[in-house]
């Protein structure tokens, strides 16, 4: 079972954050790994110490009640209190010890699942729920389980067994075949109620994992739940859940009742079994009675590691399949690491050279052999209906997708070989949902850009046009946000959000419908702002802002039938947006591209204003 929790196992092949992750995983599986065998160790003196007060009775019975040795029993005496306190040193110190191997297992299995989570590709991240990430997490802790609790301790334990069945052959022999044949009894139903460990899969433990999901779906959507009333069909759903989970835990719970009464009515009948055969061996002198009361000790010590074994079927199998599950994530492809040179920065010429994506074998192209070469300073709005494609455009032009076909260059750089930072650093994403990690607004924006000075990130939030209404929060940059954002509006997630995309000074700006919740004034802010940037980068934005569109250089309009279009902003304000196609009719004048806008002068944040 230990070879599915192997850190080569858990590593996948090739690339530096590869070699960082099964770096880490390593380093922690083969520090717990020490200290397990330490405690396998500890538990052989465990296990002889742990059979004395069998012996102690037996010399007790045999010796001293018999014979009157007073002197046999005070050394008897003090030898129990010395083997005691040994037992209990030991004992600590091999707990201390599966303590820190848990830890250490827990430390590096979080930590490097964390990791390749973060590493894999956007996709990747995006075939799982939320609710499943988070699940892996806990079936690292399944695995911590496997390796330092019951389980383990069970199996170190085995070796008492042995232990006590030779004292048995040595002091009550007449009773051994009666304690091996207890013994088969056991490891037979043992093995009878490993159902599930045969089966590979836990039911009950399964369809908590759907009800834990269920409900943290419920908490994150409790708004939506809240503002569209659906209680009822929530709570319905929960239930039935619920009520599919508690019968396979009732049916369950039931089982491993039965089989615990089955195991001490089983125990019962060893220890009668024995005390009557043995009964007759004493009677024909064949032992001793002391023989007869250890023997009755022994063979519980030599039974129970098998029965324990028995009731911790269920946890095994629930280690096993988070192991298959992890193993399943580090097997999974990730994105490559930093390359070892760092490279000229690219200019912002952004082509996209045969490129097909999908969102699945089964499903058609979105993307379908689309080649496009955008320049630097300009400023493309990217248009289409809904559920076009647009977004998905986006994803792959900012390096968050990858081409199923064909290449995405970004300046002379094939845009593959890059890390995620690396590609960040240089296209600038700002996506349409907008989520803040706990901290201050100050904090979110030095986590994009820790070497930033403060006067780079007030002139990037004041280019965002964050700078104003963050002045006037009563804690400014110090306000904390909680929950992605909570306490702030839609407009001024979206506002802090460029903020952090300016703040790396990209050569390619990518903004999905970045005017959504935008007031007015706001809107023609940012474009102005954008227009500036687009002087000197690239600037690609998904809009339905027919204003946005107007000011625009050129346009790329997304079909929907996975072919992508480069036409003029006229053309692309005449095809989709019927309000101003109306408004021509009607012979008012489309959007004008702004005039009336504060004017913006555009200092990059890092690295000044410099040419693309
Ligand atoms: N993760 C996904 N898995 C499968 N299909 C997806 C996924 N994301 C998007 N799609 C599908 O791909 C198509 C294009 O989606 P996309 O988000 O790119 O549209 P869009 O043009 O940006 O739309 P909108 O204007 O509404 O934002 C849609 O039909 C959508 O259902």
């Amino acid at each position: 079972m230990i070879e599915f929790l192997l850190p080569e196992r858990l590593r996948a092949k090739g690339g530096l954050v590869d070699a960082a992750v099964g770096g880490s995983l390593a380093r922690g599986f083969s520090d717990a790994r020490k200290l397990l065998k330490v405690s396998a160790l500890l538990s052989a003196p465990i296990g002889l110490l742990a059979l004395l007060p069998s012996v102690f009775t037996l010399e007790v019975y045999d010796r001293v009640i018999y014979r009157h040795g007073m002197s046999t029993l005070i050394a008897l005496l003090a030898g129990v209190a010395v083997a005691v306190a040994i037992e209990w040193m030991l004992r600590r110190g091999r707990s201390r010890r599966l303590r820190e191997a848990g830890a250490s297992i827990d430390w590096s299995l979080q930590g490097a699942l964390l990791e390749r989570m973060l590493n894999q590709p956007l996709r990747a991240l995006e075939e799982r729920t939320a609710a499943a990430w988070m699940a892996l997490f806990r079936d690292a802790s399944a695995v911590r389980v496997l390796l330092t609790g019951v389980i383990v301790q069970s199996v170190f334990d085995l070796p008492v067994a042995l232990f006590a069945l030779v004292i048995i052959g040595i002091v009550a022999l007449p009773v051994l075949p009666v304690v091996l044949l207890a013994l088969l009894v056991f490891s037979v139903m043992a093995w009878w109620l490993a159902d599930e460990v045969k089966s590979g899969k836990v039911l009950e433990l399964q369809r908590a994992r759907n009800l834990d999901m269920l409900t943290a779906e419920v908490c994150r959507a409790r708004e939506s739940v809240k503002s569209l009333a659906q209680q009822t069909a929530v709570i319905k759903q929960w239930r039935d859940n619920y009520e599919s989970w508690l019968a396979e835990s009732y049916t369950k719970s039931g089982e491993i009742e039965e089989s615990r009464e089955l195991s001490h009515s089983m125990l019962i009948i060893t220890s009668v079994a024995i005390t009557a055969f043995g009964a007759l061996a004493v009677v024909n002198q064949w032992m001793t009675i002391g023989g007869l009361i250890a023997a009755n000790m022994l063979a519980l010590k030599a039974i129970s590691p098998i029965s324990n074994l028995a009731g911790a079927w269920r946890q095994l199998a629930h280690s096993i399949e988070a192991a298959n599950r992890l193993r399943g994530v580090f097997e999974a492809e990730v994105e490559p690491g930093r390359g070892e040179l760092e490279v000229p920065r690219p200019n912002g010429r952004v082509v996209l050279d045969r490129v097909t994506f999908r969102f699945s074998p089964e499903l058609d192209p979105i993307i379908n052999e689309v080649s496009l070469s955008l320049e630097p300073r300009q400023f493309y709005a990217i248009v289409g209906r809904n559920g076009a494609g647009k977004s998905t455009l986006l994803k792959l032009l900012s390096g968050l997708y990858r081409p199923e076909q064909g290449r995405l260059l970004l300046g002379d750089y094939d845009l593959q070989q890059f890390s995620r930072e690396e590609t960040a650093s240089w296209i600038g994403t700002l996506s349409q949902n907008v989520y803040f990690l706990d901290g201050s607004i100050a904090d979110q924006l030095r986590r994009v850009a820790p070497d930033a000075t403060d006067d780079q990130i007030v002139r990037a939030c004041q280019l965002a046009g964050a700078h104003a209404f963050i002045a006037k929060l009563p804690r400014g940059y110090n306000t904390q946000l909680r929950e992605g954002g909570r306490a702030l509006s839609a407009g001024e997630r979206r506002k802090i959000a460029l903020a952090q995309v300016l703040l790396r000074n990209p050569v390619v700006l990518v903004l999905d419908e970045p005017t959504n919740d935008l007031d007015h004034e706001s809107e023609l802010q940012l474009i102005a702002a954008l227009k500036s940037i687009a002087r000197i980068r690239t600037v690609l934005v998904v809009t339905h802002s027919a204003r946005m569109v107007a000011n625009a250089d050129a346009a790329l309009s997304v079909i929907g039938d996975g072919t992508v279009l480069k036409i003029s902003t006229e053309e692309a304000l005449a095809t989709y947006f019927s309000n101003v196609a109306n408004a021509a009719a009607r012979n008012t004048p489309p959007a004008a591209p702004v005039t009336g806008a504060a004017p913006v002068t555009v200092t990059l944040p890092t690295g000044g204003a410099r040419a693309a």
